[in-house]
């Protein structure tokens, strides 16, 4: 885990009561529901939940790509000051990319077949910025580099590349515009274990050295405690808990997340029973009264069927929206 000593604290992006989903013809789809948090200049938060938890959806709303039948409802998305949420889209195109970019669960398919990899390199930096062809050029160059490809590739097209090398590219076109945000949206669940170690340290290393913020996104929950400093669980559409990866990791309060940390063996060495997590999440378009985790919890008790527990401080750096722990202050 990372110490969070070495950043700058001032947020750059503050998401408040943010709400999002999808319309549909018998009703609303609450994918983001009430979601706040904020991200240090600099800070790695990852969020983790299972499918259909409604990471996607808070990572499209952010960068405003949200589909034709989604919208934000309410809520803002203060990135440096000014709210995404309600920016025109001329003024959000001018972020977009720039200033905050992503990588998309199973980005490598998104390259185009029939243009080399310098090719759709160049062609992003003269989307978004006046420069000469020799400047994209070298600036193609220059981001292949930082995620060790060799410049012998420029001309490679993606089938000539592996799996690893093409998701690699594509987090070089998510740089190559030096922005301050990337999000990462399960960048590496396509590739084997191996692979994705790789890519998981290279986006690390760059993180350290060239200090953008990263939202990566995952159900791996035992990936992003090792790399994340802050963490948010999300469960249908709501963020049951907050806090440093630490924090989480050595004291998880909120009864999903113990059932998502008993989901994968300890980092540790200990033996201990792996338990998954009974049943399956609710349909967002009818989610049940109360706590949205209430039908599943083993320690449910009638007050969580009826009230939902808001997303209370439980220590420093540490929330947890459970009626367990209302009142109970942990450190
Ligand atoms: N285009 C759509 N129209 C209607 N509902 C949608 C649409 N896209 C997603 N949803 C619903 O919104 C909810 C959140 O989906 P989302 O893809 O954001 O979750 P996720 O946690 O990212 O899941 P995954 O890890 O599988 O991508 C789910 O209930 C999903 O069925």
């Amino acid at each position: 885990m990372i110490s969070m000593d070495k950043y700058d604290v001032t947020p750059i992006l503050q998401c408040k009561k943010l709400v999002a989903g999808y319309k549909m013809k018998s009703g609303f789809v609450h994918a983001v529901d009430d979601v706040s948090f904020d991200l240090e200049k600099g800070g790695f938060l990852g969020i983790a939940g299972e499918s259909g938890c409604g990471k996607s959806t808070l990572a499209f709303a952010i960068m405003r790509l949200l589909k034709d039948n989604a919208k934000i409802e309410s809520g803002e998305i203060i990135f440096k000051g000014r709210d995404l949420a309600r920016l025109k889209d001329n003024e959000m195109k001018k972020i977009r990319w720039v200033d905050i970019s992503m990588v998309f669960q199973s980005a490598m398919n998104a390259l185009n077949p029939v243009l080399s990899i310098g090719e759709q390199l160049t062609d992003a930096v003269h989307a978004h910025s006046e420069v000469t062809q020799s400047e994209a050029h070298d600036k193609a160059i220059e981001v292949l580099k930082l995620v060790d490809i060799s410049q012998d590739r420029f001309n490679s097209y993606p089938h000539q590349l592996s799996g690893g090398m093409k998701q690699r590219v594509m987090i070089a076109m998510a740089l190559i515009l030096n922005p301050t945000l990337v999000i990462m949206d399960e960048p590496t669940t396509a590739l084997d274990v191996v692979v994705q170690r790789t890519i998981i340290e290279k986006i690390q290393e760059l993180r350290n050295a060239l200090g953008f913020s990263v939202i990566f996104i995952t159900h791996d929950l035992s990936l992003l405690v090792e790399i994340s400093d802050t963490l948010a669980i999300m469960y249908a559409g709501k963020i049951v808990e907050y806090g440093s990866a630490q924090a989480l990791f050595n004291h998880p309060l909120h009864p999903y997340t113990i059932g998502l940390m008993n989901s994968f063996p300890s980092l540790t060495g200990k033996i201990s029973r792996m338990g998954g997590i009974e049943g399956k999440p609710p349909n967002l378009l009818d989610p049940p009264e109360g706590c949205r985790f209430s039908p599943r919890c083993p320690q449910a008790m009638s007050i969580c069927r009826k009230s939902y527990p808001s997303l209370e401080n439980k220590g420093e750096n540490h929330s947890v929206a459970c009626f367990l722990h209302e009142g109970v202050d942990k450190p």
